[in-house]
């Protein structure tokens, strides 16, 4: 039966990228969605962003909500400080099993826990259960509906503190006009748009970049 694209892409990785060598994997994918399949990952125009974002937080926990093959999560942890961790959640069972061997490619298995589940269920789970105090950085990059739901149960749940950075992907194709207009006219965000394209093309995307205000 036909391969699926995640299993595609995991073909690029270890027939193109050399083990350990996450810059080689980041170049892996970014070659094969733009030269033979296009896939939903972060991309090279928008990642550098992405890269600089979490250069300047340094953050010692971070989360990722939408593991998708792990792309994202490999430009991230790659750019953690050591001792520092990234929790990446991911509800669909086939991608969270390419993401877990993508990212081992890289060799950032130590830096990155990939929790299985729907992140509405997972969230409220962080404290007890995986004895996180509060996140520095979170990317939103899994279902434009849950970006407001989500951000609204992080707040809930005691898991944003004061200078907490939010990054949203997508805010502009496929759009997340609900979570823009919360972030941008609460009281409690600092926001602001970074313009760039929807990955592999020349339609244009962005990256919000939300401050938590306590
Ligand atoms: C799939 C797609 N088609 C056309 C335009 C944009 C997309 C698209 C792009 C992304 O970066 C996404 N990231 C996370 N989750 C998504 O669903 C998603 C969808
Ligand atoms: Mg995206």
């Amino acid at each position: 039966t036909r391969s699926t694209r995640p299993q595609r892409i995991l073909k690029a990785v270890q027939n193109n990228a050399t083990r350990g060598d996450a810059e080689s994997v980041i170049a892996a994918i970014d070659n094969f969605c733009r030269k033979k399949e296009w896939a939903m990952n972060v991309g090279d125009d928008k990642g550098p962003i992405l890269d600089s974002v979490v250069s300047e937080v340094s953050p010692s926990f971070a989360l990722e909500l939408g593991t998708y093959c792990g792309y994202s999560t490999i430009r991230i942890a790659r750019l953690l400080p050591p001792g520092s961790r990234l929790l990446t959640l991911e509800f669909n069972p086939d991608y969270a099993a390419i993401a877990h061997q993508i990212i081992a490619w890289a060799g950032l298995q130590d830096k990155v826990e990939l929790l299985e589940g729907p992140s509405r269920d997972l969230i409220p789970q962080m404290k007890e259960r995986f004895g996180i105090k509060s996140f520095d950085f979170v990317f939103l990059d899994h279902w434009k509906e849950f970006y407001l739901p989500d951000t609204k149960l992080l707040e809930e749940c005691g898991l944003l503190r004061k200078g907490t950075v939010l990054l949203a992907d997508n805010v502009i194709c496929p759009g997340t006009p609900k979570y823009l207009e919360y972030v941008r006219n609460s009281p409690c965000y600092e926001s602001c748009y970074f313009k760039s394209h929807l990955e592999y093309t020349k339609v244009e995307d962005g990256l919000e970049k939300s401050v938590f205000l306590g």
